[in-house]
C-alpha cells in the first residue's frame, strides 16, 4: 500500500532519508519498502501498534541489527549532507554509531563512574587529554540536564543515581561524541511522570544541537515533543507529516483510528 506522506510546504534541510527500504529478520520481512525524510534540528516520532516495525526501523539508523546473524537490509539509508549510505556493506558500522548514536528504554549506564561513562566514547574514539575530556563532559552533562546534580560526585557510580537520573547520564553519554542523530527507543517507559517530563523537555532543547528519531507508545509524548510524526502499520509506513497535521488532521482513517485509541 503507498504511504501517505505529505511534505512541508518549506521543508527544513533534510538530514538523512530512507529509500526503498526493507528489512529481513531471517525470512521475516518486518519492514517493507519504507521511504521516509529526516529534517535536521528537528524530531521526529515513529507510532504505530505493537509489532509495527518501530524499533525495527529506528535500529536501521545505526546498523544495530549487524550485531545479530540472519538480518539483512535492503534499500538505502543516506545521511546528508554527504550523501553516505549507512546501510551499504562498505561504511563501517562503529564510524555509523558515532555519527548516529542511541538511547534505550531502560536506562543502561556502564559499571563505572558518571565521568567514565560519559568519557567513555571519547576515549574509544583515542582521547587521552585529560582537559579535553573533563570540558567534553562537562559539556555533556549540561547537554543532559545533569551537570548540576552530579558535578560534585563525578566518581560517583553511575548506576547509583535515580532511574531519571541515569536516563540523562545515558543522553549525555550519547551527547559526548557529537552526533547527528540521537535515537530514542521509548525513553521514558521505566520512569515515572517527573523524569518522564524532564527527559521531554530535554529532547526539545537537544534538538537544536542534534536531530532526533524517538520511538514511543505514548500519545501525548509524540504530540508534545515531536515536530514530525510517522504512523507505521505491519512494517509499513501508512502517513507520514507535520504532528500538527497527523493528530489534527489526519489523511488516513487507520491514522486517526490509532491516535484516537480506536485502534491498537
Ligand atoms: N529479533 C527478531 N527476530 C525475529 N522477528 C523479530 C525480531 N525482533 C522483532 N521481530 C518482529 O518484527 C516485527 C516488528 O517488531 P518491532 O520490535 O520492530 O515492533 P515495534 O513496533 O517496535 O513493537 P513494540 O511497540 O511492541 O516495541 C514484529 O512482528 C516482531 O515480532
Amino acid at each position: 500500500m503507498p504511504s501517505t506522506i505529505t511534505l512541508p510546504q518549506n521543508p527544513p534541510p533534510l538530514k538523512a532519508q530512507a529509500k526503498d527500504l526493507d528489512f529481513y529478520y531471517g525470512d521475516f520481512k518486518a519492514l517493507k519498502g519504507i521511504n521516509m525524510p529526516v529534517y535536521e534540528n528537528k524530531v521526529t516520532a515513529l507510532i504505530g501498534p505493537s509489532g509495527c516495525g518501530k524499533s525495527t526501523f529506528l535500529r536501521c539508523f545505526n546498523r544495530m541489527h549487524d550485531l545479530y546473524p540472519g538480518h539483512r537490509y535492503d534499500g538505502s539509508i543516506h545521511l546528508h549532507p554527504d550523501e553516505v549510505d549507512v546501510l551499504h556493506k562498505s561504511v563501517d558500522p562503529i564510524e555509523v554509531r558515532m555519527r548516529i548514536s542511541m538511547v534505550f528504554q531502560k536506562p543502561n549506564p556502564f559499571p563505572k563512574s558518571i565521568f567514565e561513562n560519559v568519557a567513555y566514547g571519547l576515549k574509544v574514539r583515542g582521547e587521552k587529554n585529560r582537559t579535553v575530556l573533563e570540558d567534553k563532559v562537562e559539556a555533556a552533562l549540561k547537554g543532559g540536564a545533569l551537570w548540576n546534580e552530579v558535578k560534585d560526585r563525578l566518581d560517583d557510580l553511575a548506576v547509583n543515581l535515580s532511574g531519571g537520573q541515569q536516563q540523562r547520564l545515558c543522553i549525555a553519554r550519547a551527547l559526548a561524541t557529537d552526533p547527528e542523530i540521537i535515537l530514542f527507543d521509548e525513553p521514558t517507559s521505566a520512569l515515572d511522570p517527573i523524569a518522564t517530563g524532564s527527559i521531554e523537555e530535554l529532547v526539545g532543547e537537544i534538538k537544536h544541537q542534534v536531530t532526533v528519531l524517538i520511538v514511543t507508545h505514548n500519545m501525548q509524548q509524540a504530540a508534545r515533543v515531536s515536530d514530525y510524526t510517522a504512523y507505521m502499520y505491519l512494517g509499513e509506513l501508512m502517513e507520514f507529516g507535520e504532528t500538527n497535521d497527523i493528530f489534527m488532521k489526519p489523511k488516513r482513517k487507520e491514522t486517526e483510528d490509532y491516535i484516537t485509541g480506536r485502534f491498537g
